[in-house]
């Protein structure tokens, strides 16, 4: 999986960490990203080893990583609710566990699977905290609603900017064929006000701001792992 950037000892720690509070009977969302994919390795070392879980991937690459590591599989809608589910963040503010997701434009079904978790356990190396979010805010967008989204991101105060591919020329196109659009605004002084305005706006399919849905977050260092729960 494509990793952005910190230490990768660091977010192994934070992964392992949080893969180790997984036993058996539980269904287990896996999410996207590289700090994520540390917790799927552990998860599926712990499964050649005999723990009995099922594995509800958010992305292609969770899946696809999933299936490598021999996981149990099946769709949210096979599931009645997850026990927990484990992801990373692009940036998170402790105090509140309140984070911004989608570097991976995973965020949409991330926080579906986020939401049907009773916990949901966020991994991130020491990069990724900081006092307030101030990191762009991935939308994900019906192709036909961009200019519009473009628009009320802009009335919202924030710059849109449409994510393009890094291999192909034009936009990204998510797992769900939709398009992405990071908006910057600065820093946010209210996430939940944000989230409920972006929330709103026709054409959004969903965006990364994850507002009060965090249970835990492990972060890994060179030498450890802090973990605040809430
Ligand atoms: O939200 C995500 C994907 O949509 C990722 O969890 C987020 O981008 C963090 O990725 P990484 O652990 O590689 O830094």
């Amino acid at each position: 999986m494509k990793s952005t950037g910190g230490s990768s000892d660091a977010k192994r720690r934070a992964g392992e960490a949080a893969a180790e509070g997984v036993t058996d009977g539980m269904v287990v969302g896996l999410g996207t990203g590289s700090t994520a994919a540390h917790a799927i390795r552990a998860l599926g070392a712990a499964v050649d080893d005999g723990l009995d879980i099922v594995g509800v991937p958010t992305s292609f690459a969770s899946r696809e990583l999933a299936i490598e590591q021999g996981i149990p599989l099946a769709d949210l809608d096979e599931v009645d609710g997850l026990d927990i589910a484990i992801d990373g963040a692009d940036q998170i503010v402790l105090e509140s566990g309140n984070c911004i997701k989608g570097g991976g434009a995973a965020h949409a079904r991330e926080k579906l699977v986020a939401a049907a978790a009773e916990e949901f356990h966020v991994v991130v190396d020491p990069t990724k905290v900081a006092e307030q979010l101030d990191h762009t805010v991935a939308v994900e967008v019906l192709p036909a609603a961009r200019t519009g989204v473009e628009a009320a991101v802009e009335k919202l105060g924030g710059e849109p900017s449409l994510r393009r591919a890094a291999n192909k020329d034009g936009p990204v196109v998510t797992d769900n064929g939709n398009l992405v659009v990071d908006a910057d605004f600065g820093g946010v002084d209210d996430p939940a006000e944000l989230a409920a305005s972006l929330s709103a706006v026709p054409g959004v399919v969903e965006h990364g701001l994850f507002v009060s849905y965090a249970s835990a977050v492990y972060v890994g260092s060179e030498d450890g792992v802090s973990e605040t729960t809430y």
